[in-house]
């Protein structure tokens, strides 16, 4: 009888899985895997087990487990799935299915190493042969990624060579020369753990969730975007209560209260290998709802893909996303890192030289703006920005001469005046260095404008100071920027010249980083200026 009813639920759940039903499908595995474990238990109180009867149970067991393994992956209920997997291949350690679907869940999970054992492991078994094709897939793509995950080696030339076209590249989560520190900015903040050139990668992080949509303008813009958000926090509970660990770290951020108190986590605790440590058991108290949306409110970015930036479509494009690690960054208008967004994956890069020990910032906003816009943008990120640039500022702004100039820019004042206004202001008032590079990144507009004008240049001639010099001074204030770069491509287009070529693949690597080849970074810088010629004409 007993015997019936398991054959029945079996055949029901395997019809389940291969129609695709997959919540159906756990439903009858788990009544089969109850009964089966019920049997099982019973044969072997038996006086004389017979052994046949004891092995076909275990078999049946192993292939039932391994079958709900699949059907919580594709849910992805990873850690029951793992559990499951682990529990069949407790029964049969060389189990083909098992192995492979624990192999898949493991690299989803961006667990390379132990990925590739699995599969190691299923290559044994003779019955692999019927599978070998995609199971030498999954072995050569989880080596690809076991090598990036190591060392950080990502190369996306190909996809900038081919213009974008098709998916964006494979990338790995990677993990490099930085650690979570108490910040003097405020609550924690990334610090570099070495010297570190400009364009180097410091980590590559998947999104725990995204939502993208093209928005239009107006009314309907605006509850599109509440439906995107809305689709976001569901996203992100999704993620949350299926993963223990995912669970954990999203706690770990900062809802922007007394950030001060807040615990810093070691840096392991974020590399994917790094299995839970067992204390989200009290963590649903902390996590209600309230403090995941101002979690959300804190920590979302906004999405850049490289793509779309560069090529200028769909300039409606919208997508919002959480990328944990990110979540550590925090902002400063002298900023030394970037991002580089390549589908879901966010890379951030140091995007000027930074120095073994110093706080890896990137910008919130745009950070080519004058000191009292700035303000008004950190005040809507709900903190007052104290950076050392913010406070220079905050003295030569109040001078009735910066004043003007101001009033001079609102009037419509000509680029080339407020250029040589500011310079002449500059050279009275003795600021030097860095801080000239500061004010200048501060009226980066004017400056763009009256480089970009024929006639602007030709008017004030030597009057104005010489574009390459404003750039390197403006780049390594605030790091590389595209709006910089341009201007020097531009000139670069005019009159050639072998520094500037070199100083403007520099300028490339801070912007986008060290993650493709010459070749590809000048197809890069092409497109760059291609596409901001198409914006301005
Ligand atoms: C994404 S978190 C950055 C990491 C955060 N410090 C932590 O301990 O988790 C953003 C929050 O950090 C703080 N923050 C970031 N940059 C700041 C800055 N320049 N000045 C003051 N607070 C800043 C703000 O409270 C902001 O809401």
């Amino acid at each position: 009888m007993a015997e019936e009813l398991m054959q029945q639920l079996r055949s029901k759940a395997t019809e389940l899985l291969l129609r695709e039903e997959w919540n159906e499908s756990v439903l009858a595995y788990s009544q089969f895997i109850s009964l089966c474990q019920d049997h099982l238990q019973k044969t072997r109180d038996l006086l004389q087990p017979d052994p046949d009867d004891l092995s076909r149970l275990h078999k049946s067991l192993c292939l039932a487990l391994s079958n709900r393994a699949e059907a919580r992956s594709r849910l992805r209920e990873f850690a029951q799935a793992l559990q499951d997997c682990d529990q069949a291949l407790k029964i049969e350690s060389a189990h083909f299915k098992t192995l492979l679907c624990k192999g898949k869940i493991l690299m989803s999970l961006n667990r390379y190493a132990m990925a590739l054992d699995c599969f190691r492991a299923a290559q044994l078994d003779p019955q692999s042969c019927g599978s070998s094709e995609s199971l030498n897939g999954y072995l050569e793509k989880c080596k690809k990624l076991e090598f990036l995950a190591r060392t950080g080696a990502f190369d996306i030339s190909d996809w900038i060579a081919s213009r974008f076209q098709g998916k964006p590249p494979e990338l790995a989560e990677y993990i490099g020369p930085v650690q979570i520190r108490k910040s003097e900015i405020s609550g924690r903040g990334l610090f570099a753990t070495k010297n570190i050139d400009a364009g180097t990668l410091l980590f590559a992080t998947k999104a725990i969730a995204i939502e993208r949509s093209i928005l239009g303008g107006g009314e309907l813009n605006e509850n599109a975007q509440l439906v995107m958000w809305k689709n976001f926090i569901d996203q992100v509970n999704n993620s949350a209560s299926k993963c223990p660990k995912t669970r954990n770290l999203i706690g770990k951020l900062s809802s922007g209260e007394d950030e001060f108190d807040l615990e810093v986590p070691d840096i392991s605790l974020f590399r994917p290998e790094t299995e839970e440590d067992g204390t989200s058991s009290c963590f649903d108290e902390k996590l209600d709802a309230n403090r995941v949306l101002s979690i959300l409110d804190v920590n979302s970015l906004v999405e850049d893909g490289v793509s779309s930036k560069v090529l200028g479509k769909n300039s409606d494009y919208y997508g919002i996303g959480l990328w944990i690690l990110a979540c550590f960054i925090n902002h400063s208008c002298v900023p030394n890192a970037r991002r580089l967004h390549v589908g879901d994956h966010v890379l951030v890069h140091a995007s000027r030289d930074v120095k073994a020990g110093e706080e890896v910032t990137f910008a919130y906003f745009d950070v080519l703006s004058p000191l009292g816009k700035r303000k008004e943008m950190s005040k809507s990120w709900g903190f007052d920005c104290d950076c050392k640039r913010c406070n220079f500022e905050e003295g030569v702004f109040s001078r009735q001469e910066m004043r003007e100039i101001e009033m001079g820019i609102e009037r419509g004042m000509e680029a080339g005046g407020v250029v040589y206004r500011l310079e002449e202001g500059m050279r009275r008032w003795m600021v030097r260095g860095k801080e000239k590079g500061y004010l200048r990144a501060s009226f980066w507009a004017a400056f763009y404008e009256a480089y970009s004008s024929e006639k602007s240049a030709k008017r004030w001639g030597r009057r104005i100071p010489p574009a390459d010099s404003v750039v390197d001074s403006v780049a390594e204030a605030v790091g590389s920027d595209g709006r910089v770069l341009k201007v020097l491509l531009e000139r670069l287009k005019k009159s050639g010249g072998v520094v500037e070529a070199e100083k403007a693949l520099k300028l490339g690597r801070g912007l986008y980083g060290k993650v493709m080849k010459k070749q590809a970074m000048k197809t890069l810088l092409d497109l760059l200026v291609m596409h901001e010629q198409k914006a301005i004409s």
